[in-house]
């Protein structure tokens, strides 16, 4: 039966479902540190970069914020009173970093074709290389090294989430920031020696990676890769609910065809606060701490990605494959399943699918391929819900088998407290998962003994026909 369908712990958060966790990290005998958790910048440098900006003109003394060390690193801090949807600052496209400035640098030429975030990568890494020499060199001096996102993690932090979703994707990023590098060491490193005279390493690009996933604004990613020095030293706030008005590229002025990023506050600040942003209200905490290296507390940020898949060796695979695609699915269907929350609106039509068989197999034939999924959509019979039911439950059951500790375990270290922040993710990450995969049980088991009561195609269409009778039995013609 669970060959049929299964639940595993890859996730789709990167495009990369099938990114695989080759080898899960042991116990390690020493600690083995991947630059260990982030420093805070000395204030030398946030001074250097701060009169770099004001020789470039885009701040002055009376600029609503300033950048300062707090409690997340770098930040923005409020000079004075800022109000609501105030504009905090503005940074003009000559500081912007991003494909077109990549290619209008000394290296653009080599890097057209190159993915966004491949080349934006490349040039950050070599300007660092560069130093004093880099015309960027103050700001990329008040870049971290590093953040507390899982990709920064030792192999002893990457062992406190073992079973989780997120080992398996930070795993599989790691895999593709990899390949990534591989592919331009060899195309473009390597047979451009002079333009790339020191030696570049995986962990560089990891670094880049991290630094671009970290720093480039949601609504700036993919082809629109950008990133805007100062105005990436605003962190995110938990209480801010609205990402609307935070920022926006526009035109520099009446006279200049220039763009600027302008950036503003959401809320009012007071002077000496922080000014924050909310920086994506649908990620999953899973991908906040992948992407930022920080989680949330509250329900709505804790999921679960349910993997479903159509087996290839499935007697009906080219049916079942032809439905699923009808409806704008595939041979796998990824459903991310929030606590507290009800379950996406495809995925129980979509297991009905995927474990239809026997003698609903009917359903499948050609003449009921516009109707199948309306169907679906209600229990099809018994023997189906049942499967269902009985194969999402003890996934649930295996997945909290691979996880090292208990849901009890990790709850009493969290009230116990005094967590580092890496193992603060770790702990919320992994309770955070077995919480929704309770959370999914439940709704199963609940549905499994309901089984009895639930009505099935056949009986909904004795209905439909006017075959059955008010107490739901079944009304026979005896012939004339
Ligand atoms: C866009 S940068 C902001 C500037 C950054 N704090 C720095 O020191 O350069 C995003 C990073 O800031 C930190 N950060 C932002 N908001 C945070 C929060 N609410 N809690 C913890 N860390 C936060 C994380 O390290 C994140 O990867």
């Amino acid at each position: 039966m669970s060959t049929l369908f299964y639940l595993n712990p890859s996730s789709s958060i990167l495009n990369h479902p099938h990114s695989h966790f080759k080898t899960p990290p042991k116990r390690p005998s020493s600690y083995i540190t991947s630059g260990g958790p982030p420093q805070p910048t000395p204030p030398q440098q946030l001074q250097t970069f701060w009169q770099w900006l004001s020789e470039e003109k885009v701040v002055t003394h009376k600029s609503p914020a300033k950048p300062g060390v707090v409690s997340e690193g770098l930040g923005l801090v409020a000079q004075r009173d800022i109000s609501r949807n105030e504009v905090v600052l503005e940074v003009p496209k000559k500081l912007w970093i991003n494909p077109e400035s990549v290619a209008a640098s000394e290296i653009g030429s080599v890097c057209s074709g190159l993915k966004p975030w491949v080349c934006v990568a490349l040039f950050l890494i070599r300007e660092k290389m560069r130093g004093g020499e880099s015309w960027w060199w103050r700001y990329i001096d008040v870049l971290p090294e590093c953040t507390d996102s899982t990709i920064f993690w030792s192999e002893e932090e990457l062992y406190e989430i073992q079973g989780t979703q997120l080992l398996s994707t930070t795993v599989g990023c790691k895999d593709y920031v990899q390949s990534e590098f591989l592919r331009v060491e060899e195309e473009i490193i390597l047979p451009n020696q002079k333009l790339f005279p020191s030696t570049i390493t995986v962990e560089d690009f990891l670094w880049a990676f991290g630094i671009l996933r970290s720093r480039a604004f949601s609504r700036l990613r993919g082809q629109n890769l950008v990133l805007i020095p100062l105005a990436d030293l605003i962190n995110h706030s938990s209480s801010i609910k609205t990402e609307d008005y935070a920022y926006e590229i526009k035109g520099a002025g009446l006279f200049s065809r220039d763009l600027i990023f302008s950036l503003r506050s959401p809320v009012a600040v007071k002077a000496g606060e922080q000014v924050l942003i909310q920086y994506d209200l649908n990620k999953s905490n899973a991908e906040l701490a992948l992407d930022y290296g920080f989680i949330e507390s509250g329900s709505d940020r804790v999921t679960y990605t349910l993997n479903l898949d159509i087996a290839e060796s499935d007697e009906n695979f080219g049916d079942k494959l032809d439905i699923a695609e009808t409806n704008g699915m595939n041979t796998t269907a990824y459903f991310d399943i929030t606590l507290d929350q009800p379950l996406p609106k495809e995925m129980l039509p979509y297991l009905r699918l995927v474990a239809l068989g026997g003698t609903d197999a009917f359903l499948l034939e050609s003449i009921f391929r516009n109707a199948v999924w309306d169907h679906l959509q209600l229990p099809v019979s018994r023997a189906n819900e049942e499967v269902i039911c009985q194969v999402v439950r003890n996934a649930c059951k295996s997945a909290l088998a691979g996880y090292n500790t208990t849901l009890e375990e990790d709850e009493k270290l969290k009230t116990d407290g005094n967590l580092s922040p890496r193992l603060q993710i770790a702990v919320g990450i992994r309770a955070g998962e077995k919480k929704v995969l309770h959370h999914i049980d439940s709704i199963f088991k609940e549905r499994e003994q309901e089984l009895d009561e639930l009505e099935y195609y056949q009986e909904r269409r004795l209905r439909d026909l006017g075959l059955v009778g008010e107490q739901g039995d079944i009304i026979f013609w005896e012939p004339k």
